[in-house]
């Protein structure tokens, strides 16, 4: 568990000091992935260096499993490092040693026994799925493939904290899909808690159980990305759920919100139960037409989650309403007819 107490980060500038991080406070639950996301210059790559321990922060705490970090010096805080494994943007890979070779450097460091080593560093391999890549030298690897020997590398010292700065930034889409695959099994095999700094939506989409939104050095919106979705308002539902008005069903509701429909409302629909049978359920106990208007299926994690504008036309469409709200549907109304 990571829990990041009222954290203070400022960098001093020609122009006066420039406030990093302004009172940051951030909870990543044991073995649960957060993506914190941001405009440039929110605040996020400095947040994940602090946590890695790369920056000291003016004030606040960093606490890992109970300890706060920002407090230890010395052995106790060379061995809180051993705890946080970080990977940036673009790893530095050791070029004249094979990939195996750099997966088992932060062991030789550890003074790890050899047979242990070798062990350990076939593990990680497997689980980025390089096992056949162990005697490869990083000049015959993609920039996907070099990233996940930097992935084993990070956890090979089995560190309870995963902090990863933009992982997937330099990366085509498929590579990233392999990548965040890559992340999921560490988060299921490994029960590494996991911090993302990303820009990327499909990071989000794919791997987050948890998303912080950052501006201007201050978090704005924070909490379980399935829960964040079905909150008015909330920018992570801005960025992850289909647009309404961008998509429409080509032969229905040509008359959107103009009059056509008795009601026209946008729905946020979580799971496979309110996705697969709410709708159908609803329209036919009470009689009522509904047009897909707009929208889309996404899928955060497993879970899928709809974004639709619909039109309802019949005698009880407020009823039908109500039902869909009591049984889990998010109702934001557009329009009525009156
Ligand atoms: N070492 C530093 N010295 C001076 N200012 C810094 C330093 N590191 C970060 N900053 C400033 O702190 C603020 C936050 O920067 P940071 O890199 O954390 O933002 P970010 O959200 O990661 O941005 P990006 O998405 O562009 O990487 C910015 O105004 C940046 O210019």
């Amino acid at each position: 568990m990571i829990s990041v107490e009222n954290l203070v980060k400022t960098f001093p500038s020609r122009s006066g000091n420039v406030v990093a991080l302004d009172g940051v406070s951030l909870e990543v639950p044991q073995g649960t992935v957060c993506g914190v996301v941001g405009q440039s210059g929110a605040g996020k790559s400095t947040l994940a260096r602090c946590i890695a321990l790369l920056e000291k922060p003016d004030s606040g705490a960093i606490r890992v499993d109970g300890t706060d970090l920002v407090r230890l010096n010395g052995a106790d805080l060379r061995s809180a490092r051993r705890q946080i494994a970080l990977v940036e943007q673009e790893d530095i890979l050791f070029e004249v040693r094979t990939v195996a070779g750099n997966v088992a450097l932060p062991l030789e460091v550890a003074r790890t026994a050899r047979l242990e080593r070798r062990a350990r560093v076939l593990d990680l391999l497997d689980l980025v799925g390089l096992a056949d890549k162990a005697a490869a030298y990083p000049d015959q690897l993609s920039r996907g493939e070099r990233q996940r020997v930097a992935i084993a590398r990070a956890l090979v010292a089995r560190p309870s904290v995963l902090v990863a700065d933009d992982p997937t930034s330099a990366l085509d889409k498929q590579t990233t899909a392999m990548v965040l695959g890559v992340l999921d099994r560490v988060r299921a095999e490994l029960g590494v808690t996991v911090l993302i700094v990303t820009h990327d939506m499909e990071v989000l989409r794919r791997v987050c159980d948890r998303a912080a939104v950052l501006e201007h050095g201050r978090i704005i919106e924070h909490g379980s990305v399935l829960d964040l979705v079905t909150q008015t308002e909330s920018r992570v539902a801005a960025m992850l759920l289909p647009e309404v008005s961008a998509v429409t069903e080509p032969g229905v509701g040509s008359g959107e919100a103009s009059g056509s429909y008795d009601r026209v409302v946008d729905l946020i629909l979580v799971g496979f139960a309110a996705v697969g049978a709410l709708l159908p359920e609803a329209t036919s106990r009470f009689r009522v037409n509904l047009a897909l208007l707009g929208g889309g299926l996404t899928r955060l994690g497993e879970t899928p989650v709809a974004r639709f504008r619909i039109g309802l036309t019949g005698e009880h469409t407020n009823v039908t309403l109500d039902f869909i709200s009591q049984h889990g549907g998010l109702v934001q109304p557009i329009s009525r007819r009156h």
